[in-house]
């Protein structure tokens, strides 16, 4: 399949990688010349990670530039696309202005997806676009993290969602197709009430970002990779969870829209890995190395995981 992706960030770089080692011809653009420009390099760390681990489907480098193809023009990019997926920036006026500038320029019956992580992207869209419209969210890294969100738009027929589901899953992927759309889908929801405690946490000075991260690491994560949160209450028994929520302890945050310590780390120009430091102080480290450090323990812990099978979730792996 043809697949044009626009913005080539975090995500947009990384889903021309599992296209491409997915089989398929991709087109890349960004408006940023220099994102554009740095995608071909993070693309082939991270394929030479997943060929060291024997994850690349046989993608060589040189398979790689042949596959996924950069374009300056938006018509360039989106000409005779079967699928085109839009990973730009979460701002809905901005994602609407290019959904207005796809419209003339793309074939009529090309997919127009979206990998927006909670936005409703469906009325941001030309309204003759959404017979063919789906919500398409992948998690980062989207070469390593299977899980694929998938929501047509209220005129979209289910057997087109089902043949995009089809394809992710000839590609390796999990698509969880939901009947409609609901921000944040199933994960990110669970994530960002997850975000919202953690924000909270650190905001009223009750953790640091090292001691959170240490609880889930040496707390929830063992079991959540192996029993999900549903199957995890089953074990730990559900009158304790019904009297837990009876007790009334535990009171969620009440819904803020910014965090102190967010912000504090924004204002100094602390925005993540790809910067050097976030909330955490990465020393400098070189992004893609970094980067690839992270693909590389993400790698042996997943064939770890399907080695062992999960107890629980979709496929009947309680064995
Ligand atoms: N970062 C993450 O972990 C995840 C992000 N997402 C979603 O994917 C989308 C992209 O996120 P990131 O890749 O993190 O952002 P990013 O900021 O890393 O990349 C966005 C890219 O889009 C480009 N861009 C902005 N406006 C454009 C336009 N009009 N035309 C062409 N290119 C344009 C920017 O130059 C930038 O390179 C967002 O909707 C986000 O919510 C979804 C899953 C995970
Ligand atoms: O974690 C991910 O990769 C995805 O859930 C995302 O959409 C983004 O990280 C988002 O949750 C950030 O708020």
């Amino acid at each position: 399949m043809k697949v044009s992706i626009i913005g080539a960030g975090l995500m947009g770089h990384a889903l021309a990688l599992v296209f491409a080692i997915g089989g398929h011809r991709v087109r890349l653009t960004d408006n940023n010349p220099a994102a554009l420009a740095r995608a071909p390099s993070l693309m082939e760390k991270a394929r030479a990670t997943l060929d060291g681990a024997g994850e690349a489907n046989g993608l060589t480098e040189a398979g790689l530039r042949e596959r996924v193809t950069l374009h300056e023009s938006l018509a360039e990019t989106v000409a005779d696309a079967g699928l085109v997926i839009e990973a730009i920036i979460e701002k809905p006026e901005v994602k609407r202005a290019l959904f207005a500038e796809l419209d003339p320029l793309m074939p009529a019956d090309t997919i127009l997806a979206s990998n927006t992580s909670y936005l409703d992207a469906f009325p941001l869209m030309p309204p003759g676009r959404l017979k063919r419209a789906i919500l398409m969210h992948w998690y980062t890294p989207p070469y390593l993290v299977d899980l694929v969100d998938l929501v047509g738009s209220p005129e979209c027929a289910p057997e087109l969602v089902e043949q995009v589901a089809a394809t992710l899953r000839a590609m390796g992927k999990v698509p969880l197709v939901m009947r409609r759309f609901l921000p944040g889908y199933l994960a990110n929801r669970i994530q960002s009430a997850l975000s919202g405690e953690c924000y909270r946490l650190m905001d009223e000075g009750y953790a640091t970002p090292q001691e959170i991260d240490a609880a889930i690491i040496h707390g929830l994560g063992l079991r959540l990779l192996l029993l999900g949160q549903m199957a995890k209450a089953d074990f730990t028994g559900l009158p304790l969870s019904a009297q837990a929520l009876a007790n009334g302890m535990y009171q969620p945050p009440p819904p803020r829209r910014n965090s102190e310590t967010l912000d504090r780390a924004l204002a100094e120009g602390h925005t993540g890995v790809m910067a050097g430091r976030g909330l955490y102080d990465w020393g400098g480290q070189d992004p893609e190395a970094l980067l690839a450090e992270r693909d590389r323990r993400l790698l042996a812990l997943k064939r770890a995981i399907k080695e062992i099978g999960p107890m629980a979730g979709l496929e009947d792996k309680k064995t």
